[in-house]
């Protein structure tokens, strides 16, 4: 388990991570998300004892990062933002090279080296140097260093960037398939791999948390949580559906042809509205119910916390 209290870093007189508090269970996968500059990198770097916190506490299995940095380094996997360093190595070198620093010898060194290589489909250019790989490689070979140990916690830093759409799908089914009781926290840009990924997100603006809960939760709070759509097959009059009790905002996409009803929460309005339709005669092709929109609730919830 990972306990983090009032965690805080300060670059200057900037203050980069802002008194977080959250904790992860064994099995969660965590997404973590924030604008450029929220402060994830950082924060992530502090999990893993890369850098130093100015304030607060990080407890992993009970064991401090302060007074046990070796032990907790042990249990986690990282992947750092960018490609890995020592880019003169080939990517098999690297992998000695870390299977060594982790204290992996003989026959566990040789499967657990060949069992990533397989697993992150690194065959082909094991004998390249790092420097001159594609950036998605490069991010592989990261990505391999950090399954090496096969450790308990992984924090992965945009775990996906840089990669194509077949890559990114398989690195998203190499973490699903990951043990169960493992913990895995990825930042990234990219809202839907949180609803396909992960049990938790947390959201930071500015080092500060604004959200931490489930994707459902998430998506629950978007004012297009419930909406309905619906597509005309023609231009028409649609201001009627403002006397529908319940409704709050009718927004039209005249581009797609879409109109979109905001309801009040609470209500459930999917028969009145069928019925405005006929009684109307509205030319509605199809209409659907929107679960909601994680774009619009995340710029809500992080506008204006620019760094
Ligand atoms: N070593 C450093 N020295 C000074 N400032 C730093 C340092 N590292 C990070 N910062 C600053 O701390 C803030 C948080 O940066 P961080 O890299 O953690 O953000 P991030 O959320 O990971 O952003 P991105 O999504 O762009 O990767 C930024 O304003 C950044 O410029």
């Amino acid at each position: 388990m990972i306990y983090v209290k009032n965690l805080t870093k300060i670059f200057g007189d900037h203050v980069a991570v802002n008194h977080l508090n959250f904790d992860i269970q064994p099995g969660d996968v965590v997404g973590f998300l924030g604008p450029n500059g929220a402060g994830k990198s950082t924060t992530m770097k502090m999990l893993t004892g890369f850098i130093t916190p100015d304030d607060g506490e990080i407890l992993i299995d009970d064991l401090s990062i302060f007074d046990d940095p070796k032990k907790i380094k042990q249990k986690i996997g990282y992947l750092p933002e960018g490609a890995p360093a020592y880019g003169d190595m080939t990517p098999l070198q690297f992998l000695n090279f870390i299977a060594a620093i982790r204290g992996l010898k003989g026959d566990l060194k040789r499967q657990r080296i060949s069992h990533v290589i397989n697993k992150i489909d690194l065959q082909s250019v094991l004998d390249k140097p790092i420097d001159n790989l594609s950036k998605g490689f490069k991010r592989r070979v990261g990505l391999a260093q950090a399954l090496l140990h096969d450790p308990q916690i992984l924090i992965l830093d945009e775990p996906t960037d840089g990669l194509d759409p077949n890559q990114k799908h398989q690195v998203r089914e190499l973490i699903q398939n990951l043990a169960k009781d493992k913990i895995v926290i990825i930042s990234t840009h990219i809202l839907e791999e949180v609803t396909a990924l992960c049990n938790r997100v947390m959201i930071i603006a500015a080092g500060q948390m604004k959200f931490n809960g489930t994707p459902k939760e998430l998506i629950a709070k978007s004012k297009y949580h419930n909406a309905i759509t619906l597509h005309l097959s023609y231009p028409s009059d649609t201001s009627g559906f403002l006397d529908v009790p319940g409704i709050l905002e009718i927004l039209p996409d005249r581009a797609n042809g879409k109109v979109t009803l905001i309801i009040q929460p609470g209500y459930d309005i999917l028969h009145e509205v069928n019925k405005h339709i006929h009684e109307r005669k509205l030319p509605v092709d199809t209409l659907f119910v929107e679960q909601g929109r994680l774009d619009q609730v995340f710029r809500e919830m992080t506008q204006g916390a620019e760094v």
